[in-house]
């Protein structure tokens, strides 16, 4: 019996997955059952943006995916190995109808994994069907395809989970000679891959040579706590959103806290957008919840956005997508700065507080997270790229397409965005004027008075003796002077812009990555421009400061 062989990815959910419904049709025409695969890739985790964090949420994913799909009788095979041998065994084995998977705009590696998984796919003549996931078309051709893309592909229906599916289950798989094959080591060949059944059996994170560091306060996983974690937005934290999202005291509970579940596919984006419209329709939502949830739907438009930028320029993971922009940090890197950085030791309260609350948490808000990018790439004038793997590593929603193209974006490296740069003394008074952010994150700093909470460096030695805050012991001094290092930085760049064949370059890049139109008809208004009927015209690509802003 060959398999209709579903490969899940990064969609670890059963409802509205379209790879699901699809292999459950195609096994029920050819008489096949569908094999449920999860394939635990060890080169995949041994990238240098994989963490103990991630792997801890994912098994959680894992688990309530096995359990939904027991609940159907279905087994899920859990291959701790390469895709490749594991397609390979199942063709030995068993073999291998179709395989079923979403598409994935992933890091480099599964990049050029998928590249060689459809190699293996047409040397053995195994079809492969890759459904959309999001809002990110493939390939696009003319960047304004990609608004009505996305408005058709969030108006269709969701995808029930089909009510008779031809579930590969463990006893069919015992039968088959698959499980019995999978339980002799032999089998696999030597120094390899093996197959487990239950998500316990998983290994552990140090087996994949992860350091085993684990945000204590992090985010749960799996779709159980994404439904609950909707809900708790859905009925009281979206009244918070505008307005609450901005400083980093209120928006933990202000924002959705949803995007660890899209990264990893707890929640598909459409339900999302699909239950967000219809709680903006129901008229037991208050006008200021509406009005969070019309802001927190921008965001899902901006999501797909950040994503098609990596799916049409792979690249831009490791290089400028302005190469004008070549050379200009890159000799100057200083692995004192960047040290400091990741200890929360720069001096400048607001940035260690987020560095201690993002090491505890998994999670910042959007403002702190390019408030962190801004101090990095500025004043401490350190290259985005080693920042960014930093970062992935600590952010438990580490989404490739958003997180490189934000952190291009915030260095300004992208050629086509207006340079934006935090002043992390004028966060901490815009977002955090008590101080009781940074006193939460940043024991210390309880003991400094009030007089000198922003700026805490300059308290005289005699205040400093009387709260027994010694400033470059207890407290760190600033690594630069804020002022003049981010004067310099922004110098330094706009020189760099200002070169002529920079200027020349950016037009190409505003043609294939810029955004066409907002998602809200205007700004303020609570009725997004999405609602809008999808056959309209976008309009021309903006190429001013309004590019890329977002509506704090
Ligand atoms: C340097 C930097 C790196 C980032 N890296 C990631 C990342 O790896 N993964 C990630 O999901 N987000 C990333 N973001 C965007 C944003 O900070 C997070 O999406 C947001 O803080 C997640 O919290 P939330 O789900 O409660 O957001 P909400 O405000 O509730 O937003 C809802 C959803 O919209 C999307 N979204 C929100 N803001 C943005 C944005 N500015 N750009 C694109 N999509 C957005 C996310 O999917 C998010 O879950 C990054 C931002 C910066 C500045």
């Amino acid at each position: 019996m060959a398999y209709h062989v579903l490969w899940f990815k990064r969609d670890l959910r059963l409802h509205d997955h379209e790879a699901l419904v699809h292999a459950a049709q195609c096994a029920a025409a050819d008489g096949q059952s569908v094999l449920c695969l999860y394939a635990l890739e060890p080169s995949l985790w041994a990238q240098p943006d994989a963490a103990a964090l991630h792997y801890t949420f994912l098994r959680e994913c894992l688990q309530d995916l096995q359990t939904d799909l027991q609940a159907q009788g279905a087994a899920l095979l859990l291959w701790v190995g390469e895709v490749l041998p594991a397609l390979d065994w199942l063709q030995q084995h068993a073999g291998v109808a179709a395989l079923h998977s979403h598409q994935e705009t992933g890091n480099a590696h599964t990049y050029a994994r998928d590249r060689a998984v459809a190699r293996w796919c047409r040397a053995h003549q195994v079809p492969w069907h890759e459904q959309v996931q999001f809002g990110v078309l493939r390939p696009l051709r003319l960047r304004s395809q990609w608004l009505p893309h996305w408005q058709a592909q969030m108006a269709r229906p969701t995808f029930a989970q089909p009510a008779q599916v031809r579930w590969a289950s463990a006893g069919d798989l015992a039968r088959g000679g698959v499980a019995a094959a999978l339980a002799d080591p032999s089998s696999l060949g030597p120094g390899a891959p093996c197959a487990v059944w239950q998500v316990a059996d998983l290994p552990p994170a140090s087996a994949l040579g992860l350091d085993p560091w684990v945000a204590p306060l992090r985010q749960r996983g799996g779709r159980q706590q994404a439904l609950q974690d909707w809900e708790r937005f859905a009925h009281s934290g979206c009244a918070a959103y505008r307005g609450g999202i901005s400083s980093p005291l209120s928006a933990p509970t202000a924002c959705s806290r949803l995007s660890a579940h899209l990264a990893l596919g707890g929640l598909s984006l459409r339900e999302v957008v699909q239950a967000t419209r219809s709680h903006m329709a129901d008229p037991g939502t208050s006008a200021r919840q509406r009005q969070g949830l019309a802001a927190f739907l921008s965001r899902l438009h901006w999501h797909c956005h950040f994503i098609q930028k990596l799916e049409s320029e792979p690249a831009l993971e490791q290089a400028n997508l302005h190469r004008g922009y070549d050379g200009l940090r890159e000799p100057d890197w200083n692995p004192a700065h960047f040290e400091a950085l990741m200890q929360g030791r720069t001096g400048w309260p607001m940035v260690d507080a987020c560095v201690a609350m993002l090491r505890q948490t998994g999670w910042l808000n959007f403002r702190m997270r390019a408030m962190l990018v801004s101090v990095a790439a500025y004043p401490l004038w350190l290259h985005w790229r080693e920042v960014g793997l930093w970062l992935a590593r600590q952010f438990l929603d580490y989404e490739p397409g958003i997180h490189w193209s934000q952190m291009q974006m915030q260095a300004g490296t992208t050629g086509i965005n207006t340079t934006r740069v935090y002043n992390p003394i004028k966060q901490a008074q815009d977002h955090d004027p008590q101080g009781h952010f940074v006193r939460h994150w940043l024991p210390v700093m309880r003991r400094v008075p009030d007089a000198w909470l922003f700026e805490p460096w300059r308290m005289p030695a005699s205040v400093q003796a009387h709260c027994g805050v010694q400033v470059g012991v207890d407290l760190a001094l600033p690594l630069v002077d804020l002022q003049a290092a981010t004067r310099s930085a922004k110098a330094r760049l706009h020189a760099r812009r200002a070169q002529p064949e920079v200027r020349a370059a950016k037009a190409a890049i505003v043609e294939r990555h810029g955004s066409r139109k907002a998602p809200f008809a205007r700004k303020g208004s609570s009725r997004p421009a999405d609602a809008a009927a999808p056959s309209r015209a976008p309009a021309p690509p903006a190429s001013g400061p309004q590019q890329m802003a977002l509506d704090f």
